[in-house]
């Protein structure tokens, strides 16, 4: 039986949360309106590996978080054990070429709305957060991680060169020779070792205590002028936002023409076999 503290707590919560009108399918959507902070929650059973429609989806909430003028955005998931695979591995192998296009430009487009985003950011790392998973938590300004998880950018195990937007992340939150070794030895990290090199800010022991931290983050820019905050975070991000667009459409390219690749499409077999006989022992 629900205990009456329960009930009022959740009737406390329905009344300060929103779902925002136009929330997707593969994106939930929620606003505080007493903080007005929005958080974002990743909902592509059952590990948010990002495929066209997720990254779709994603793309479009952050872009109505921010013309929405919230005071800042939360990315989580829905999921308890996984914040996000990463880039969905049935997207590229034996791909269809317009979906593989489509899958690289919507990742490019979220990494460019994430990153550039004129709000405070937070991730709630609530689950292992490998590749593109690790791509979305270190494209916002705060990271919370769980305990027991793994995270990083492993793109070089599978045979994939991370694209220029991995190192970016990196050096705007490592030592250059501490994001160099990691990217190039494709290291995945636990939650001890994310936190001693500064990959995250900081560990909840819960998901709530996560979204809490995150909040309590976005909360330090209360008295901040927003414009001046959003014009400062963009001076810092510029450069990389800049090199960016004059590098997309060749790394477009260069992506579809590695994944055409007989030997990249052997190994991406064998690795996504690899995950599957996992489950199977
Ligand atoms: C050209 C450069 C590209 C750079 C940009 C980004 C690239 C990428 O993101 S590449 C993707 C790399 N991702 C990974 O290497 C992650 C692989 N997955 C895992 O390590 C684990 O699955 C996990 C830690 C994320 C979750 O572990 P667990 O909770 O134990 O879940 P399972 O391993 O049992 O997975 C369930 C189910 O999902 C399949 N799967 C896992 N990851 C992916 C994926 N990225 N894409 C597609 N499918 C994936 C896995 O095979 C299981 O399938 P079934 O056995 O059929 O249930």
């Amino acid at each position: 039986m629900m205990s009456s503290m329960s009930l009022s707590r959740m009737l406390r919560a329905a009344s300060v949360c929103r779902t925002m009108s136009t929330a997707t399918k593969l994106t939930a959507v929620e606003v505080n309106d007493k903080t007005g902070i929005a958080t974002v929650t990743l909902s592509r059973p059952p590990i948010n590996a990002l495929n066209v429609e997720l990254l779709h989806d994603l793309y479009q909430s952050i872009k109505e978080i921010e013309n929405n003028k919230s005071r800042g955005l939360i990315l989580t998931s829905s999921n308890d054990k996984v914040f996000s695979a990463g880039l969905d591995i049935n997207e590229m192998y034996r791909p269809d070429k317009d979906r593989a296009r489509l899958l690289w430009t919507k990742l490019q487009d979220v990494w460019l709305a994430l990153y550039g985003c004129a709000l405070p950011t937070a991730a709630a790392i609530n689950g292992h957060a490998p590749a593109g998973g690790c791509l979305l938590a270190t494209s916002c300004e705060y990271r919370v991680i769980l305990p027991q998880c793994r995270i990083g950018l492993n793109e070089i195990q599978l045979g994939l060169v991370p694209p220029i937007f991995c190192m970016f992340n990196f050096l705007n939150v490592l030592p250059r020779r501490v994001a160099e070794r990691a990217l190039v030895q494709g290291r995945i990290f636990t939650t001890e070792q994310a936190l001693q090199i500064g990959l995250v800010d900081d560990v909840a022991s819960s998901k709530e205590k996560a979204l809490e931290k995150c909040s309590q983050f976005i909360a330090t820019f209360a008295q901040t002028n927003p414009l001046a905050r959003s014009l400062t975070k963009l001076k810092f991000r510029g450069a990389d936002l800049q090199r960016f667009e004059s590098e997309r459409t060749n790394e477009l390219e260069s992506f579809l023409e590695f994944i055409d690749h007989p030997q990249m499409q052997e190994d991406l077999g064998i690795y996504l076999e690899g995950l599957k006989k996992k489950n199977r022992n």
